[in-house]
């Protein structure tokens, strides 16, 4: 390997066994080409970090991987089924039961408390309020939120507002965690904090997470860093390769 450039590899682990699955993604809003051929597969159980330039295509990607854009071309897969031919009903059924979200600014609902909002995604999946309520609650302490579950987005720090949206995003145990720059309005010590958090809580419920930061340290956290460059994944790099 010459001494100049980074370690590369195919953008896809080496198994038969992905849960998500992007096949030469096309997408453009009007002119603008997004993506002109990604493909990326994860392994469940994997952590992926999605880093790039910015207008590279990451989010768009993401967004086409969770089901919430639809490629113009191409293929999208959760678990061996189409997401990109599934009806909108299918597709957030998929979001609200398979997959937890986070993003840059926590977007918590702001009329209700930190313990109300992480309640929410068990609540809108059926559950009783009093089970939901119980089940939220216990990862106020997992995630250092204890007193905190009273107080609304606009008494919490950006680094506890961001905690209770991991909260949130993982109270249902999703399959994959989809994270769009979890960190980016962090200060670099919180980020970490915060980031710590969702990779160790990821691991102890073998979530799958998928996520976009412009961070080395961040992506550094995951198992396998992908670069997106001009709406294609370029290149893989080993995770863990910074200190
Ligand atoms: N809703 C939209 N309407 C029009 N153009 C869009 C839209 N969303 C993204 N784009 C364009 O698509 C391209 C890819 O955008 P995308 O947000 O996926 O990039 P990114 O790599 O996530 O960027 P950043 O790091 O700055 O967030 C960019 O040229 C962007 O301007």
């Amino acid at each position: 390997m010459s001494g100049d450039s980074r370690p590369t590899a195919p953008a896809t682990p080496d198994t038969d066994e992905f849960l998500v699955e992007a096949r030469e993604l096309v997408l453009s809003f009007g002119q603008t080409p997004a993506l002109r051929g990604a493909n990326l597969a994860v392994a469940a159980g994997e952590i992926v970090a999605i880093m790039g330039p910015s207008g590279s295509g990451k989010s768009t990607l993401l967004h086409c991987l969770a089901g919430i854009l639809t490629p113009d071309a191409g293929e999208v897969r959760f678990d061996g089924q189409r997401v990109d031919t599934m009806r909108e009903t299918g597709r957030s059924a998929l979001r609200r039961d398979r997959f937890g979200f986070v993003f840059q600014f926590g977007q918590l609902v702001p009329e209700l408390t930190a313990l109300e909002n992480v309640a929410l995604p068990l609540l809108l999946s059926g559950a009783r309020r009093a089970a939901a309520l119980t089940e939220a609650r216990s990862w106020f302490a997992r995630l250092g939120l204890d007193g905190l579950d009273g107080r609304r987005s606009g008494e919490l720090s950006g680094g506890q507002a961001q905690r209770v949206a991991l909260a949130r995003a993982l109270v249902t145990r999703p399959d994959v965690l989809f994270a769009d720059e979890p960190t980016g309005s962090l200060d670099s010590l919180t980020g970490e904090q915060v980031m710590d958090l969702l990779v160790t809580a990821a691991r102890e419920q073998h979530t799958t997470v998928v996520l976009v930061t412009h961070e080395p340290r961040v992506a550094a956290c995951a198992d396998r860093e992908v670069m997106v460059r001009d709406g294609k994944v370029t290149s893989l790099s080993v995770g863990r390769i910074a200190s």
